[in-house]
C-alpha cells in the first residue's frame, strides 16, 4: 500500500533558504502559555537588537543527534559509523571487522526503506530549523548570552560532531577567553546509547580539536567552555506540544467514539542488556508518558509499547506492532500512535508507523492513526527555548543525574566524558 502520510506536513515547514517567520510572533504566541497558566496577555518581548552581544555572549548552541542519511547514497556510511559505535552496539575487540561488514548487509534494505519515505531523513532540515529558530528567540529572552549561534552536530550523518567543531573554531569560539558553547541533546529521554555516545564523541573531539589546550598545558584558559543540557523528558513545554497533537488528533474521531480511543506511545526499544545495566530512559520515557496524560486529563486507556528492535538478542516489550495487532484482534480499532522520544520524522515514524503498521498491518482500519511529529511545532521550539534559558541561568554544567554512571557501567569513555563536563561548573 501506498505511503499513507505526507512526508513533510505543511503547517511548521522550514522552506530551503531558511527564510523564517519572526521569531518574536512565535515566542509570544505561543511560549508562555505552559508557564503562564490559563492568564491571556502575551508578555512584551524584551526590546534587544538582535544579535547585540550580551556581557556573556556570545554563546553557541549545539544540538546534538544521531543524524539520518539525507539521500540513499548515504546510508552505507550513515551503517558504518552507527554500527562502528560501541556506546551503542558493543562488539569488542572485533567491532572494526564486524561492525563494516552487518553495515554493508543491511545497507540494500535500509536504503529501500529511505527510498519509500522520500529518498532520505529529514532530520537534517528539521535540527537546522530548530536550532535557528531557538536561538532568534533566546536572543530576545536571554539578552546578556546573545548573540546565541545555532550548530548541529550529528553521531552518524552529516554534519558530524567533528565538522561542528571546526567549524566552532573557524568562528572565534576557542580563541581569547575560549567563548562558552552549550551541547544540547534532542533526545528529551537519556540513554547512554544516545545521548550517553554523541556526548562521548564530543569530548573526543574536544580532546583532539583543541589539544594542548584540552590538557590544560597550553592556555587552558582559551578552551571552549562547555555545559550540557542532558535531559528535559517532562519539561511543560514539550509535554504541552505533545498533548496539542493528540488532542488535534482525537479531535478527528466522531464524537461518540473519541472517549474510546486508545493512546499508544511508542519509543525506539533497548536491548535488554542496555536496560538491565542501569539505563535511565525506559524510566524517563514513562516519565513524559505520565506527565503527558496528567495533561490532557487521564482521560484514555493508554499503553507505552517499544519498537524498532534489531538483531536476535532480547529487547524491551511489548513490541507496538504486536500490540496494534492484539488490540485490532479484539476489536479496538480506534488507536492513535504517539511517537514520543524523538522530536522530529525519521525512518522509524514515516516507514514504520506509518508504512509498515498504519498502511499494512491496519490496512483498511481508518481509526488507527498517528500524531504529527513535533518537527517544526512553535509550542515546541518555544519550548527548547525555555529550556536553554533555564539552562544558561542556571550556572551548572549539568544536570546531577549525568554525573552518575549506570550502575552495570565498566566504560572508560564514559567516566572520563562524565568527569570533564561535570568539572567544566568552576568555569561557568
Ligand atoms: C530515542 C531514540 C533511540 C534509541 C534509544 C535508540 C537505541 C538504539 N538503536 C539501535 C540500533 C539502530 N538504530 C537505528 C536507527 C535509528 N535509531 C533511532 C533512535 C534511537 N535508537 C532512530 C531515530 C533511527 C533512524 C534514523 C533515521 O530515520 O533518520 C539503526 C539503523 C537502522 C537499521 O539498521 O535498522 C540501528 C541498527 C540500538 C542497538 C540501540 C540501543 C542500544
Ligand atoms: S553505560 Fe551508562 S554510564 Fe556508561
Ligand atoms: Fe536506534
Amino acid at each position: 500500500m501506498a505511503l499513507r502520510a505526507p512526508l513533510i506536513r505543511a503547517c511548521h515547514q522550514p522552506s530551503s533558504t531558511l527564510s523564517f517567520a519572526s521569531p518574536t510572533s512565535a515566542w509570544s504566541q505561543h511560549a508562555p502559555q505552559w508557564r503562564r497558566g490559563n492568564a491571556t496577555a502575551v508578555p512584551p518581548v524584551p526590546p534587544v537588537t538582535q544579535n547585540a552581544t550580551g556581557s556573556k555572549g556570545p554563546t553557541a548552541m549545539v544540538f546534538m543527534n544521531m543524524g539520518g542519511p539525507s539521500t540513499t547514497d548515504e546510508v552505507g556510511d550513515f551503517l558504518s559509523r552507527l554500527f562502528a559505535d560501541a556506546d551503542l552496539i558493543p562488539l569488542g575487540r572485533l567491532q572494526n571487522y564486524i561492525g563494516p561488514l552487518i553495515a554493508r548487509r543491511r545497507t540494500p534494505k535500509i536504503q529501500k526503506q529511505y527510498a519509500e519515505i522520500g529518498g532520505g531523513s529529514p532530520i537534517r532540515k528539521w535540527s537546522e530549523f530548530q536550532a535557528a529558530e531557538m536561538c532568534k528567540i533566546l536572543d530576545h529572552t536571554s539578552p546578556e548570552t546573545a548573540p546565541h549561534k545555532p550548530y548541529v552536530a550529528f553521531r552518524y550523518a552529516n554534519p558530524l560532531t567533528e565538522h561542528m567543531y571546526e567549524q566552532l573554531l573557524q568562528d572565534g569560539f576557542g580563541a581569547g577567553k575560549g567563548g562558552r558553547a552549550v551541547a544540547f541533546t534532542q533526545y528529551p529521554q537519556y540513554s547512554c546509547s544516545t545521548t550517553g555516545s554523541s556526548l562521548n564523541e564530543l569530548w573526543k573531539w574536544r580532546n583532539r580539536l583543541e589539544g594542548k589546550r584540552a590538557t590544560g598545558e597550553v592556555n587552558p584558559e582559551g578552551a571552549i567552555k562547555w555545559s550540557v543540557i542532558d535531559r528535559w523528558p517532562v519539561h511543560p513545554g514539550l509535554v504541552d506540544a505533545f498533548a496539542k497533537n493528540i488532542e488535534e488528533t482525537l479531535a478527528t474521531y466522531p464524537e461518540d467514539r473519541r472517549d474510546n480511543v486508545v493512546l499508544l506511545f511508542s519509543a525506539h526499544s533497548l536491548p535488554m542488556s542496555v536496560v538491565n545495566r542501569g539505563d535511565p530512559y525506559p524510566a524517563e520515557v514513562g516519565a513524559t508518558v505520565h506527565a503527558v496524560m496528567h495533561r490532557i486529563g487521564m482521560k484514555h486507556p493508554y499503553r507505552l509499547v517499544w519498537q524498532s528492535q534489531v538483531g536476535p538478542q532480547p529487547w524491551l516489550g511489548a513490541q507496538t506492532v504486536d500490540t496494534v495487532e492484539s488490540l485490532m484482534k479484539k476489536g479496538q480499532t480506534d488507536i492513535i500512535l504517539i511517537p514520543i522520544a524523538f522530536t522530529s520524522d525519521h525512518i522509524e515514524t514515516l516507514y514504520e508507523l506509518d508504512k509498515e503498521i498504519i498502511g499494512e498491518t491496519a490496512e483498511g482500519h481508518e481509526g488507527v492513526k498517528r500524531v504529527e511529529s513535533l518537527n517544526g511545532n512553535p509550542v515546541f521550539i518555544s519550548a527548547l527555548a525555555d529550556i536553554a534559558k533555564a539552562h544558561l541561568e542556571s550556572g551548572s554544567a549539568c544536570s546531577p543525574q549525568m554525573q552518575l554512571r549506570c550502575p552495570g557501567c565498566v566504560s572508560e569513555r564514559c567516566l572520563e566524558q562524565k568527569k570533564f563536563f561535570a568539572g567544566q561548573a568552576r568555569h561557568l
